[in-house]
């Protein structure tokens, strides 16, 4: 349902270390519908907000999803929904295949926690004893991924090629693909998610990112996005928010951007 409360931060604050805050008192509810552009100078705090959002950083103050803690829904499934999506994904290890064939094991053995893999990847490599349900599932688990990233021009024999020996736009459409593909998430947490791709690959991005938000199909109901480009913010943006050390503040784009 478009505008119904999503997530609620109250007083949200985070800090480098004692004493030293990155930003805090920030205030915010996102609702469904919502497509938020966040800004700020380099080093305000974009990202480390979006992985607060996440529970992937410490915060104190309060963050509520669909009016419980993300403690509630148990921390690695919060994360299947609302789902950071990092800027550099050519640091995960294996291959992008490996990445969704580690997720399906997460998914077989407890349907709520797929996407908790995205952070735990690495971690978990040893245990990688395949079960047989998930053997069988695997092709299943790609196919989504897989094919939203050829809508965007990714072959899929990119999914078995190793992260760190594809380019920076490649790896940014898989990791995307796969967080868009798999369905789990109701918000997505954009970090630049389009900052190496060429106009028209990133104009593609947005244009089926923002269709699944005003389609409401799917799962995703809102989007928050980290951009350092004026013109990108104005072409997706329904609400624009600036941090600054001190916090949040909402305006329309002329004022944001
Ligand atoms: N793990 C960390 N430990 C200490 N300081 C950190 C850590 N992560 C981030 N910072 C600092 O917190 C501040 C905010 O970083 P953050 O990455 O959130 O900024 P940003 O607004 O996303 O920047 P950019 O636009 O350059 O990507 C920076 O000064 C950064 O150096």
């Amino acid at each position: 349902m478009s505008g119904e409360p999503l997530i609620k931060l109250k007083n949200v604050g985070c800090s480098k270390a004692p004493g030293q805050p990155i930003f805090s008192n920030v205030s915010l509810t996102v609702n469904a519908g919502d497509v938020i552009v966040l800004q700020g100078k380099s080093g305000s705090g974009k990202t480390t907000l979006l992985k607060c959002f996440a529970h992937l950083n410490l915060y104190e103050g309060e963050i509520m999803y669909r009016g419980k803690t993300p403690q509630s829904y148990g921390i690695p499934n919060f994360r299947t929904r609302v789902l950071y999506v990092p800027q550099r994904p050519s640091l995960l290890p294996g291959t992008p295949r490996d990445f969704l064939n580690t997720i399906n094991k997460f998914n077989s053995r407890n349907p709520n926690g797929g996407m908790s893999g995205w952070f735990t990847f690495g971690q978990n490599k040893q245990n990688d004893d395949r079960d047989r349900s998930a053997e069988a599932n695997e092709s299943d688990a790609a196919h989504a991924p897989i094919k939203v990233g050829k809508s965007w021009g990714i072959a899929e024999e990119l999914w078995d090629r190793s992260w760190g020996n594809l380019s920076g736009g490649e790896s940014q459409r898989i990791a995307l693909a796969a967080a868009v593909g798999l369905g789990n998430a109701e918000v997505l947490l954009l970090d630049e998610p389009t900052s190496a791709l060429d106009a028209s690959t990133s104009e593609s991005v947005e244009n089926y990112l923002l269709d699944e938000v005003r389609e409401g199909k799917g799962k995703l109901k809102a989007l928050i996005w980290i951009t350092h480009s004026e013109e990108q913010g104005r072409r997706v943006g329904t609400r624009f928010l600036r941090i600054t050390a001190g916090g949040l503040s909402e305006g329309d784009e002329q004022a944001c951007v």
